[in-house]
């Protein structure tokens, strides 16, 4: 009689290479367990990773004299994927700001094309009570903030800093838009609101800015390409008042570089804590993409085993979805992170009474065990 065939001989593994910036502050900490939640989930679902580590921010700085060396940028371009922590710190803000260590981000979102930024809001249950927000206010709350990234007033010319004939000094950006600049990031929100509530808000100050005139012009051309979306457009001042007042009216928010930059921080305040917010930036279709928190290298706690993995750990989710279309995995990370808040598990920016208090390592740990 022969014998049984060996079952998983034939099963095909995929590999997906992914460049690991951690970067400065907390970055190389909260990296450290995104890694390990993927390398224990890959194994369960047939994917292998190639991992290969790159300097960025101020690390890069002290080591290559510049925030993105252009290995660096290669290393991203090439990859299937990025994963990023975070960058900067109190050490760098002296540098001429060609220099500083968030121009690497500029300078990846730029150089990787990655004009669509996505930073879903969404409270858990679990943590209803670590917001400073009344639970009547934040309990169901699911925005997708859909931020444009490779334009507006972070990219816009001229800018600068220059001195006059007196010697007083004056300071200068621009905040520009084109119409193929807008039509693309409009198409990302409405073609996302259709997988969601169908609902999008503009978010401008065409009250004001004729940058936000044509936004607005463009977006309302756009939105009669989807007749099942219901858009609305809002100036922006009252829009960082309504995400406070009353977050459950929005389900996608579509605005320009400063303005998402801003109200992505104040809608993270809705879930908690920023340390539990991940994000997607993304380019053309088949371009790589990068994935990273929102929030920053967070100096204050950086080395002291109190950071939140969690935003880092999820925006590693929203990468085997949206990059690798591995929504089983990622659906496996998000239950692994939601069994770990269901245990009681909280590092200190979501502590709560009756929680148990842990660090960013025994975060991970629980979330390993978890899984
Ligand atoms: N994408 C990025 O790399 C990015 C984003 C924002 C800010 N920054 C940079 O980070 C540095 C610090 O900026 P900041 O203080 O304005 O913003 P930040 O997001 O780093 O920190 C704001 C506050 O939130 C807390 N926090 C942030 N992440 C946390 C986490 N994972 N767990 C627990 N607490 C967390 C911090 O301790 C701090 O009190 C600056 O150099 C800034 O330019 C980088
Ligand atoms: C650090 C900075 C360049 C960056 C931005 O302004 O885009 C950050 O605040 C973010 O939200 O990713
Ligand atoms: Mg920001």
């Amino acid at each position: 009689m022969s014998e049984a065939p060996e079952v998983n001989a034939q099963k095909s593994f995929k590999n997906y290479k992914i460049t690991l910036l951690p970067g400065d502050g907390i970055g190389p900490e909260i990296m450290k367990v995104a890694v390990a939640v993927l390398q224990a989930i890959a194994p369960k679902f047939a994917i292998t990773f190639e991992f290969e580590t790159a300097l960025v921010g101020g690390a890069a700085i002290d080591a290559m004299g510049k925030p993105l060396p252009d290995e660096t940028l290669q290393l991203c371009q090439n990859s299937d994927a990025v994963l990023l922590a975070a960058v900067g710190g109190e050490k760098w803000d002296t540098m001429p700001s060609h220099l500083r260590p968030e121009q690497a981000l500029l300078g990846l979102r730029a150089g990787m094309g990655l004009f669509a930024n996505l930073r879903p809001a969404q409270i858990l249950p679990q943590l209803i009570d670590a917001s400073t927000l009344k639970r009547e206010v934040v309990e169901g709350v699911d925005i997708l903030v859909v931020r444009e990234l490779t334009g507006g007033i972070y990219f816009g010319k001229p800018k600068g800093i220059v001195a006059d004939e007196n010697g007083v000094r004056r300071g200068f950006n621009t905040m520009v838009y084109t119409e193929p600049e807008i039509d693309r990031i409009a198409r990302v929100a409405f073609d996302a609101a259709q997988k969601r509530g169908r609902v999008v808000c503009s978010v401008d100050k065409s009250n004001v800015l004729e940058v936000s005139q044509l936004w607005r012009d463009r977006v309302s051309a756009i939105a009669s390409d989807y007749a099942d979306v219901k858009l609305s457009h809002m100036y922006v001042d009252n829009a960082a008042m309504q995400i406070i007042r009353n977050p459950k009216q929005f389900d996608v928010i579509l605005t320009g570089n400063l303005f998402g930059d801003i109200l992505s921080d104040a809608a993270a305040m809705l879930t908690g804590s920023i340390g539990m917010l991940p994000s997607a930036s993304l380019g053309e279709s088949g371009k790589p993409g990068l994935f990273e928190p929102v929030h920053g290298s967070a100096p204050d706690i950086a080395g002291k085993d109190l950071a939140n993995p969690l935003a880092q750990v999820l925006s590693a989710a929203m990468m085997l979805r949206y990059a690798f279309n591995e929504g089983a995995a990622a659906d496996a990370i998000e239950s692994a992170v939601n069994q770990v808040l269901d245990a009681g598990k909280r590092t200190g920016d979501i502590m709560a009474d009756g929680c148990e208090r842990v660090g960013c390592v025994a975060m991970g740990e629980a979330l390993l065990a978890a899984i």
